[in-house]
């Protein structure tokens, strides 16, 4: 008969599940994934960062290449060949998730293609009917797409992210509805390839969870590439007739209605945990349906651990992996420290993208921190100026006492390269004085993070 109990099991195999499994079995001998999906990867590989990012790339160049003249470049027609983007971005998929399957598949794993759900505390059932038991178990299974009830939406035949990373053809015009991160960035692609692009968002500004100021220049570069975008709006309801979707809402007391073929619902996803069980294991949720996880990623049952999108509270891939680590080395008996979310680093994939890390200026004042900031703007800089790409600033926060860089925040070309010079800084806890001593290179994007470090510098 083939095993069934493990010294750890991990339910999904994406990047929070397989950081999991592979930290487990360094010191565990009998380590089984399971995982229910058709294709094997996860979210980042197959529908998430890598073929979003793929796409991005290539429309940036097309949107560079269209600027030709104000670089002095005749570049007469540059535009998507959209199957052939298509068939790109599924060769660099294909790459990826062909290394991930092996991982997955190594026979340092056993691996089930099956979805799980817990009967008891410790005790799970595939859906081939197969019962396995453990020591200990992590919940990886990520996230899907959600339907707010928005009257209409959930009965209208609207695309999700899924559906724009899977395009071969032009949509011609699209509503775009939220101003999250994957609505930001698929409404640009979109826009960048050539689609009518109008995109409504609830909030007053778009990336709400982001600075006004940082948000304020992502939509300005937006407006100036044709987007039409409405902030702070009321959806009351979505309707599909004759192969066009009608979108109405309320925006500055006006009842307005926008039409188009095509509709991308971007309005958030919720973790993924319909069908596990939870109850049966003692396994308690938070309001938002995350998985109430301690520092060490464990549940209300301390058998098992959550990880990644599952448990939030930061949907991005590195966090899933090293809450996964963190967690399979607690369950494992070893050292374990906790994901300091203190030094948080975060990247939008916008042109100009958004970079930050650390503490922002909100947190700060909630916790009593005296600080000092200070910024510039790109429109002031001499590598910026040469490459035309003068929209956003940097900007660093540090104490006031000690000058120790608490956060920073990047609003430019390639922001998400350059924010990673100050999440060094906050990580390993540097001095604005400190980070002064740094070869600053000229002409470099980089080289304006002096002039904030120089001015705080100068009032410590
Ligand atoms: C369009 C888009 C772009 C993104 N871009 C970025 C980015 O640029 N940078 C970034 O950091 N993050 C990005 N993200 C977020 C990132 O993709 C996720 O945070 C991350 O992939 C989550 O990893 P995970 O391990 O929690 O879940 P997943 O990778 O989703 O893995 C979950 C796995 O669990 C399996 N599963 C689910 N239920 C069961 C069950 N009952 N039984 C067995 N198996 C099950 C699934 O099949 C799946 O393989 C993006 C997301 C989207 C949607
Ligand atoms: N670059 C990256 O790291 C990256 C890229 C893509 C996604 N992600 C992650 O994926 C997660 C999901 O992203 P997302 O953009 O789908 O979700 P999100 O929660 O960030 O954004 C959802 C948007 O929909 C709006 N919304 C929700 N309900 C609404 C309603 N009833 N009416 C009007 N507006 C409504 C919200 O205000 C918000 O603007 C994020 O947490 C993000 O961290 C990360």
């Amino acid at each position: 008969m083939s095993q069934t109990h493990f010294d750890y099991i991990v339910i999904g195999g994406g990047s929070g599940g397989y950081a999991a499994a592979r930290t487990a079995r360094e010191t565990r001998e009998h380590v089984a994934i399971i995982d229910g999906a058709e294709t094997l990867g996860g979210l980042c590989i197959l529908r998430g960062c890598m073929p979003s990012k793929t796409l991005i790339y290539s429309a940036e160049v097309l949107h560079l290449a269209q600027q030709g003249e104000k670089f002095g470049l005749q570049i007469p027609t540059a535009k998507a060949d959209m199957p052939a983007l298509h068939q790109r971005k599924l060769d660099t998929i294909e790459e990826f998730s062909e290394y991930r399957q092996e991982q997955l598949q190594s026979e340092r794993f056993t691996l089930f293609r099956n979805h799980a759900k817990f009967i008891d505390a410790q005790t799970i059932q595939l859906d081939d009917g197969t019962r396995l038991t453990a020591n200990h178990f992590m919940i990886a299974t990520g996230s899907t797409v959600s339907v707010p009830p928005i009257p209409g939406l959930a009965e209208v035949p609207y695309w999700t992210s899924d559906d724009v990373l899977e395009l071969d053809f032009l949509p011609q015009k699209i509503i775009v509805l939220g101003g999250g991160i994957v609505a930001c960035e698929l409404a640009q692609f979109l826009r960048r390839i050539g689609s009518e692009v109008i995109q409504i968002q609830r909030s007053p500004h778009i990336l709400k969870e982001m600075s006004p100021e940082a948000a304020s220049v992502i939509e300005q570069a937006f407006r100036d590439e044709g987007i039409q975008l409405y902030t702070d709006t009321a959806l009351t309801s979505v309707q599909h007739q004759n192969g066009s979707f009608t979108v109405n809402f309320e925006h500055k007391g006006q009842a307005i209605s926008v039409r188009a073929p095509h509709l991308l619902n971007a309005l958030g996803r919720r973790p993924a945990t319909d069908g596990l069980g939870l109850k049966a294991a003692g396994i308690s949720t938070l309001h938002s349906g995350h998985i109430n996880c301690n520092a060490m990623q464990q549940t209300s049952n301390p058998r098992v651990y959550a990880c990644g999108d599952v448990a939030g509270p930061h949907e991005i891939v590195h966090v899933a992996i090293m809450q996964g680590e963190t967690a399979a080395k607690h369950a494992t008996g070893r050292a374990a420290e906790r994901v300091d979310y203190d030094s948080l680093c975060g990247v939008v994939f916008t042109d100009p993208q958004i970079g930050s890390v650390g503490l922002n200026e909100n947190q700060l004042k909630e916790r009593g921190i005296e600080y000092l900031s200070a910024d510039y703007p790109f429109d002031d800089h001499g590598k910026s100026i040469l490459m035309e790409a003068k929209y956003g600033y940097v900007k660093v926060l540090a104490d006031k006492n000690t000058g120790v860089v608490l956060g920073a925040e990047c609003v430019s070309k390639d922001g998400g390269e350059l924010i990673h010079g100050m999440a060094i800084a906050v990580t390993l806890k540097a001095r604005v004085h400190d980070l002064l001593k740094v070869h600053w290179y000229h002409p470099t994007l980089s080289e304006i993070w002096s002039y904030p470090l120089e001015d705080i510098a100068d009032e410590l």
